[in-house]
């Protein structure tokens, strides 16, 4: 089996700091990797160089057999690639409904088609148990709802690779374990991606966990192997995992 992503060497540099560096990473196919880590361990960045947001100071990025290091989000998005942002990025003014649409249209190639819009966004929020909610201002949906319409517009550009940062941060525990179901749904037929600090999450969806260190890859393994892993201990100072 192909991989559906790889990393070779991917490095990058904030001033005279290497936030990412020299990271070799392969995700396959139908996985859910958790990406974990201490505060500033690189988490985001190389999450972000993933999705285009910011661009490598070196190494190549494949997804699906070519080489999209140098293509800007936009054209990742095209080719499947969805990254919901760690702080809320959600139109407040806009109904749920309509902070959904806008990313539908960039999968449509005729975005005028209304039936093909509203056939998109009711799947993405009847998914996220947002349906109900669809014409409420976002910004008077209660936090963890808006957390789940970033996921709602991720999942609205029909992904095959959906990555989160840190999606359960401020959600209550009824929300974490709908979150976990959530995710356990999205990953029948996409890859994901998850950056998460909270460790009974990680271990209950990751098939796989990547641990980061000063921008390196500290450990990669199987919940159990990470569990046991006494340099990732370490690393967290005995708080996690
Ligand atoms: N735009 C930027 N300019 C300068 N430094 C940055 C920038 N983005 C990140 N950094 C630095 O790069 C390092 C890695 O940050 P990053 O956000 O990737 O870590 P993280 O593992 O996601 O941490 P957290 O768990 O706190 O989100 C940190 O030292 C951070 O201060």
């Amino acid at each position: 089996m192909m991989p559906l992503l790889t990393t070779k060497g991917l490095s990058r540099n904030f001033g005279g700091l290497r936030a990412v560096d020299n990271v070799d990473f392969t995700l396959m196919p139908g996985e859910v990797r958790a990406v974990i880590g201490p505060n500033g361990a690189g988490k985001t960045t190389f999450v972000s160089l993933v999705s285009g947001r910011i661009q490598p100071s070196s190494g190549t990025i494949v997804f699906d057999g070519a080489d999209i290091t140098g293509l800007p989000a936009y054209a990742r998005v095209r080719l499947g690639i969805a990254y919901t942002f760690q702080l809320t990025s959600v139109f407040a003014n806009l109904t749920a409904y309509d902070n959904v649409a806008l990313p539908v249209q960039l999968t449509l190639s005729d975005r005028r088609s209304k039936g093909a819009v509203d056939a998109g966004v009711m799947a993405a929020l009847e998914r996220t148990g947002l349906a109900d909610r669809a014409r409420m201002p976002a910004g008077q949906l209660s936090y963890g709802h808006q957390r789940l319409l970033e996921v709602a517009m991720g999942l609205a550009l029909t992904p095959r690779l959906l990555i989160l940062d840190e999606p359960t941060q401020g959600l209550s525990d009824s929300e974490i374990d709908n979150f976990i179901g959530l995710v356990r749904e999205i990953a029948k037929n996409a890859t994901v991606l998850l950056i998460e600090h909270n460790m009974p999450v990680v271990m209950q969806l990751a098939d796989r966990i990547t641990v980061f260190n000063a921008g390196k890859i500290l450990a990669e393994g199987t919940p159990e192997a990470i569990r046991k892993n006494a340099a990732v201990q370490e690393a967290y100072l005995g708080t996690a995992p």
